[in-house]
């Protein structure tokens, strides 16, 4: 895995220069399309080189096909891994992020994620108007509602906002199940560690909400939704084929 490490971060640094100049040049619409299908493209990259030398196995076929509807909503996962944004953002079009503001510092990361116009979750009214105003251009809005990886597994509580942005934006909440064969890369998982081989990712496709009735308690709802359908132990083996 140290090699997966290495090419996350080779991938990363070899957009970086050109994210920097691409951001400040091209005009804004068209560097964030543009930065957007650079992320997209060079996380597949990144999965088909873990396939291949690194013994995981993702399952994504859901969420691929959703994603070519190309369709503006607000994707809402469970986080049990820092592999999540890579896996989901590979097979979404038109992709952004809410993230912690840190990663947009980040050395490997932020260049890359500023050129996309993904969006910092440190001030809640200036997140949601950007967030609103990605979903009426088009894109679809990714947001962890745990917020951080999840601590005490299946999932940890979440907040609300999706809920909040997706009705004020008029557009559904599409719920994914993120489950792995092992807590890899997880909150408790040093980052030392190497997984147990092979390390399966596994997305499902779970509930749409297609009208909020009251957002405020979205929160609430979508954790209840995450503890109905995910378990608190790792996909066992026999779900790994
Ligand atoms: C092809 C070149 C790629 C260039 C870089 C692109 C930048 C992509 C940035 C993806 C960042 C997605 C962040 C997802 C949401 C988020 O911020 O989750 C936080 C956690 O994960 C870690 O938080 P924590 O568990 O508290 O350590």
């Amino acid at each position: 895995m140290a090699l997966g490490v290495g090419l996350l971060t080779l991938i990363c640094l070899s957009w970086t220069p050109f994210a920097m100049i691409l951001g400040v040049v091209l005009p804004e619409s068209r560097a964030k399309h543009i930065g957007r299908a650079a992320i997209r493209t060079g996380f597949r990259i990144l999965l088909r080189l873990l396939a291949i030398f690194c013994g995981c196995r993702f399952d994504l076929q859901e969420v691929k096909e959703f994603g070519r509807r190309r369709e503006p909503m607000v994707v809402v996962a469970n986080h049990p891994s820092l592999f999540d944004a890579i896996v989901l953002v590979s097979c979404l079009p038109n992709a952004v992020c809410v993230m912690k503001a840190g990663l947009m510092h980040n050395l490997l990361l932020g260049a890359g994620a500023r050129m996309a116009r993904y969006i910092v979750n440190d001030s809640p009214l200036p997140m949601i108007r950007s967030a609103i105003h990605e979903l009426r251009d088009g894109a679809c809005l990714v947001i962890f509602p745990e917020g951080t990886r999840t601590n005490t597994p299946p999932v940890s509580p979440c907040s609300a906002t999706a809920g909040v942005i997706a009705a004020r934006a008029g557009v559904p909440v599409q719920a994914l199940m993120i489950e792995m064969s092992s807590n890899y890369l997880g909150k408790q998982w040093p980052m030392w560690r190497p997984p147990r081989l092979p390390l399966t990712v596994r997305v499902r496709r779970g509930q749409r909400f297609d009208a909020i009735q009251q957002p405020q308690h979205f929160g609430r709802e979508i954790e209840l939704y995450f503890r109905e359908h995910l378990s608190a132990a790792p996909l066992n083996s026999a779900q790994r084929n």
